[in-house]
């Protein structure tokens, strides 16, 4: 039998989660928008853009996070593949994210509808502030009616503020604007459970959680221009499901049928609720400054939910920190096992370590990951209980109901 999140006869066989959803963020990588000889293909992206204008237009809000930057501005440059370095890749991108979004920009204009181009690096939204400031500017762009156009800022992005992939940027723009639903469109319809060319390859239709994820393999990118390939994908499905959004992968020509909610590609369940966004962002875009290590009692102790971590449980301390600055929570081992908003700044924890009960990170500041409960020495069948914990954030509903007061 159907679950209620399942394509059932009631609807016709559609979607309910794609049916029901007001604002949806729509990703396209570079495989689908680009020629086979390079540079950027109109025909492909009108074809796009047709459908993104019918869906806006029948009062859907759409956030389009386009990848092709890179991709278009080989040609001009008279660059046959993709640079190695990032200095060749911010060189390209800074030529063809202009065509791209001047492509949009006509493209959308036949429908009456205005695009707006947010760049954005990790740091953009790996900074409470910045990642307030990204919500209320993108909120604002949609209540004019124009279609945002985000991608990564390639040009300035270095390699430690790079997000690297627009998979994951578009998982955390998804929880950012409060998205109902993520749509990924690439050059192949859907998860498969090998290498998509591998004959007797078979489709997923469906996706509830990591268990059906088992025996997929999962490889890079097909094409000479996609980054990342369905890792990636399936990185930023399992993101943004367990941040309450879902996620349709399919084909980009397959879009119209994915946004009326017709059973293409590969469906992602969600897997939890919305929570706090300044835990997510302290999770997936924050950028670590330092590593706090911890005795064993001390990681139990903040795997059972036990209050703030005293300085008394700090055995090490390295990176150059201030208070408020993210860290990661090393167990004895020196496995990551959480990461935290530091309440001290490094010299200070330095010198408190060990010795103080003063707080070293404020529980409501903290996510712990998977390997906690394994350090924690939790028996196995409690380990998927903990996995990933949100501890309780203050003020969470109201923040929450308010907008993303981080
Ligand atoms: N298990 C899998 N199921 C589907 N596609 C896969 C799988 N493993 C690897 N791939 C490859 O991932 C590619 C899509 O990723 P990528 O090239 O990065 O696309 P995009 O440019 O759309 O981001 C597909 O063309 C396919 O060859
Ligand atoms: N920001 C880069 C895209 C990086 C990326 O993730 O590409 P893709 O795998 O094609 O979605 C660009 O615009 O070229």
């Amino acid at each position: 039998m159907n679950s209620p999140m399942t394509a059932s006869a009631e609807n016709g066989g559609l979607r309910p989660d794609v049916l029901r959803a007001r604002r949806i963020v729509v990703k396209v990588g570079s495989s689908s928008l680009t020629t086979a000889v390079g540079g950027l293909d109109s025909d492909r992206v009108d074809a796009l853009v047709d459908v993104l204008a019918r869906t806006r237009s029948g009062g859907t809000e759409i956030v389009l996070v386009s990848s092709g930057a890179i991709a278009a501005g080989l040609a001009p440059l008279g660059l046959s593949e993709r640079p190695q370095d990032l200095a060749g890749q911010q060189a390209a991108a800074c030529v063809g994210q202009g065509l791209l979004v001047a492509r949009y920009t006509a493209s959308f204009a036949r429908y009456g509808l205005r695009v707006g181009q947010v760049l954005l690096t990790a740091d953009d939204i790996g900074r409470r502030a910045q990642y307030r400031n990204a919500y209320r500017a993108l909120a604002k762009v949609l209540s004019m009616g124009a279609v945002p156009v985000v991608n990564e800022n390639d040009t300035v992005a270095t390699s430690e503020i790079r997000f690297g992939d627009n998979d994951r940027l578009a998982a955390l723009v998804s929880h950012l604007v409060r998205a109902d639903l993520l749509v990924l469109l690439s050059d192949i319809d859907g998860l498969y459970d090998g290498d998509p060319r591998r004959p007797g390859a078979r489709r997923l239709t469906d996706v509830h959680g990591q268990q059906d994820l088992a025996n997929v393999e999962l490889g890079g990118a097909g094409s000479g221009v996609g980054t990342g390939g369905m890792k990636t994908k399936v990185e930023a499905a399992r993101i943004a499901t367990g941040a309450g959004v879902p996620v349709v992968l399919t084909a980009a020509r397959h879009a119209a049928d994915a946004l009326a909610g017709r059973p293409t590609g590969t469906l992602f369940h969600r897997t939890g609720d919305r929570n706090s966004d300044h835990l997510l962002w302290l999770e997936h875009a924050s950028s670590p400054r330092g590593t706090v290590q911890l005795t064993a009692d001390a990681v139990r102790e903040l795997v059972q939910g036990r209050g703030a971590l005293p300085a008394t449980g700090v055995t090490r301390v390295a990176g150059q920190f201030v208070a408020g600055d993210p860290v990661e929570l090393l167990d004895e081992e020196g496995r990551v096992v959480a990461r935290g908003l530091a309440s001290l700044a490094f010299q200070e924890l330095s010198l408190l370590r060990g010795r103080s009960g003063r707080e070293v990170v404020h529980q409501d500041d903290l996510v712990l990951l998977p390997a906690s409960a394994r350090a924690a020495g939790l028996p196995a069948q409690l380990r998927r209980q903990v996995s990933v914990r949100v501890l309780p954030a203050r003020e969470f509903a109201a923040r929450d109901a308010g907008g993303p007061g981080i």
